[in-house]
């Protein structure tokens, strides 16, 4: 059976932020991953992660600014030192909290146009030259439309070609099932085929987003799979709970009984 993480950004949501590290252990897990750390000193949160007893496996770089629309910064031109100063601040946490894996968001922009792409080719290659220094890996992850109309990044085909044309070993691929099967289908083909770039895979049901299980896959079959791969990452629960958080944890009951 996988790893998994729970994603303290959509799970435990019942609890403060800071008590999600302790509700997410006493559930049982031994690992948290999250959006985004920067509302809080890093200096507290590798505290919490360390009073639960729990290691932060993901989060992800500074987006620019959501509320203004932004959705990551990496495929913009005219966002270059922002995004870099983001590669930064990130490594800066993740240094401090003992995290070993960062997202880097694309951007709203388009794929097609050569300068969008030529700075998202730059600004992977300068988060994962960055993040070599501390053995930290950079991941890109392909999402769906529908959650994120205009992203950059919407094809695992592309994520896969750029990783393949950037050849680095510290730029790997965040399999987000829930994105993938939204995409594309052939979940497990993809995992098969892709799994020499993977660096993180994320859950959650199709169409809802809630618990796995709980939609159109086998996740336990899928589960199953990432072992028969020998997938020795962390899964991602990153799904919002239907109820209560607690109240939707047999899937993970069900999937230690197989
Ligand atoms: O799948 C997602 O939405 C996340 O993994 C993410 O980092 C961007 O929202
Ligand atoms: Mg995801």
């Amino acid at each position: 059976m996988p790893r998994f993480a729970a994603n303290l950004s959509m799970m435990f949501t019942e609890h403060a932020f800071e008590d999600r590290f302790q509700a997410a252990a006493d559930a049982g897990f031994n690992a948290v991953e999250f959006l985004f750390p920067y509302d809080h000193p890093a200096e507290t949160i590798a505290k919490w992660c360390a009073a639960a007893q729990v290691e932060q496996v993901l989060f992800n770089l500074r987006p620019g600014d959501m509320d203004a629309g932004d959705r990551g910064l990496a495929a913009l031109p005219d966002r270059k030192q922002e995004f870099r100063q983001s590669v930064q601040t990130a490594l800066d946490y993740a240094g401090v909290i003992g995290t070993r894996r960062l997202h880097m968001m694309a951007g709203l922009a388009d794929a097609s146009d050569p300068a969008h792409r030529a700075s998202y080719m730059d600004s992977v290659a300068f988060a994962a030259d960055a993040a070599a220094e501390q053995g930290i890996c950079i991941l890109i992850e392909p999402i769906n439309g529908r959650d994120m109309p205009g992203y950059f990044l919407n094809d695992f085909g592309l994520a896969a070609q750029l990783l393949a044309e950037l050849d680095h070993p510290n730029a790997r691929l965040q399999f987000d099932i829930y994105h993938r099967q939204i995409l594309h289908g052939d979940v497990l083909r993809g995992l098969e085929q892709l799994m020499p770039l993977i660096g993180h895979v994320q859950v959650a049901s199709v169409p809802d987003r809630h618990e796995p299980g709980s939609g159109e896959l086998d996740d336990v079959r899928i589960f199953a799979a990432l072992d028969e791969l020998g997938y020795q990452g962390f899964v991602g629960c990153e799904y919002r709970p239907e109820a209560a958080t607690l109240d939707g944890l047999g899937w993970i009951r069900r999937t230690r009984a197989t």
